[in-house]
């Protein structure tokens, strides 16, 4: 796709303090504050009802908040008492469900925002075609939006928010009526398109591919509150709360209690002794006192985090854990294996090995550098 980058406007700062939206008795968004600086991308990922469009309505100026401010660059532009309406806040938006006019053209839908502010048509029809050209869709012009494939019609959408050059552009679930390949293309283009623009960007999606692809941070947001706001890689590597590695599909989740010994699993080893194993790495670098290991005789329960990667075959003599080969199922490069352990709790890894198992039991340890451990007292 051509160079858009002349075309691009500064992005705004996007501030969001304690902000709240309330239903009647229903609290749809609770204490909400980030701090979003000029030209970033943050991903909303959550499941659904969690409030995501709930905040991107807000922040478009669609909704009022019942408590708690947004501001654009220092600016107020939303509270309980203040509402900037959405054509003063400079805004480009995508919806998952195109929000085309079916009536008119593909050149008619990008151009009515230039013509709204009364550019000049030479200019116009300059814009529009740059922007087409952008998206891919040059020759396409003079079709309706009806005559175009669902992808293509997503593009003409994201044609119309650019084209006016905003300072802030909003997304909500735009590939989510997309089949896989067209979401992958498309998702990648939006990526460099955005990082190309450098304008300010909220993108709501349930995909976590696509919010770790597309944002600079992601904000995990559950029942109305953001439960965790950080980079890509970090959401993944350090989930803030069991929550959260719930909602990520992280890894499997089992008993262990913790002490100044290490982690002592119900799990067994082959020769039927209780599994100890190391504290996961992780424990040592928090300090947090939640993931601190407990003072008490017994221990303090809590559950470990065990991703599929962190899971090794060892010989069952000298291994801390043994389980026994429940299924297996090959899919390319390597077989999927269900794996259960004394205590009935199951681990799903990956046999990279061209090998498969025979049924039976097998031993194996964990990399303590992948564990997490969540106190009891974390569960929600
Ligand atoms: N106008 C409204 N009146 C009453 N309740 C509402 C209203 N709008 C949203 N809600 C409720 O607020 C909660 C959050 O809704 P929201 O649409 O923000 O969720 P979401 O995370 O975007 O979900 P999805 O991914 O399914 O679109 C839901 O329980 C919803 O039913």
């Amino acid at each position: 796709m051509k160079d858009f980058s002349s075309q691009s406007a500064a992005g705004v700062s996007v501030t969001v303090q304690a902000l709240g939206r309330r239903f009647g008795d229903f609290q749809a968004l609770a204490g909400v504050d980030f701090a979003l600086p000029p030209g970033r991308v943050l991903a909303l990922l959550g499941p659904s009802g969690c409030g995501k469009s709930t905040l991107l309505k807000l922040l478009a100026g669609l909704d009022r908040p019942s408590a708690g401010s947004i501001h654009f660059d220092g600016r107020l532009v939303a509270s309980a008492s203040v509402c900037e309406p959405p054509q003063k806040r400079r805004l480009g938006m995508v919806f998952q469900d195109y929000a085309l006019w079916p009536h008119m053209s593909v050149q008619d839908n990008i151009a009515f925002a230039l013509q709204m502010q009364r550019i000049e048509p030479r200019e116009i029809d300059a814009r529009v075609g740059q922007v087409l050209e952008r998206v891919g869709l040059v020759g396409l012009g003079s079709r309706t939006p009806a005559a175009l494939s669902g992808g293509q019609q997503q593009r003409v959408a994201l044609a119309r928010a650019i084209v006016a050059q905003p300072a802030l552009l909003l997304f909500d679930e735009p590939l989510s009526n997309l089949d896989r390949d067209l979401r992958e293309s498309l998702c990648t283009d939006i990526a460099e398109l955005l990082r190309e623009l450098g304008t300010t960007a909220v993108y709501v999606t349930h995909d976590h591919e696509e919010a770790c692809a597309m944002a600079d941070e992601v904000a995990v947001m559950l029942r109305g509150r953001i439960a965790q706001r950080t980079s890509p890689q970090t959401l993944w590597s350090e989930p803030a709360s069991l929550e959260v590695a719930r909602f990520l599909k992280l890894g499997a989740l089992v008993d262990a209690r913790c002490d100044a010994d290490g982690m002592h699993m119900r799990a067994q080893s082959i020769d039927g002794q209780p599994a100890r194993l190391p504290w996961p790495l992780s424990m040592a670098q928090q300090t947090g006192a939640n993931r601190r290991p407990g003072a008490g005789a017994t221990g303090s329960p809590g559950l470990l985090l065990v991703p599929q990667t962190a899971i090794r075959l060892q010989d069952a003599g000298s291994a801390p854990l043994a389980a026994q080969v429940v299924a297996q199922q090959y899919s390319g490069g390597g077989f999927r294996t269900q794996l259960e352990l004394s205590s009935g709790e199951r681990l799903q890894t990956t046999v990279r090995e061209r090998l498969q198992l025979r049924a039976g039991m097998v031993g194996l340890c964990l990399d303590p550098a992948q564990l997490r451990w969540f106190a009891a007292d974390d569960r929600p």
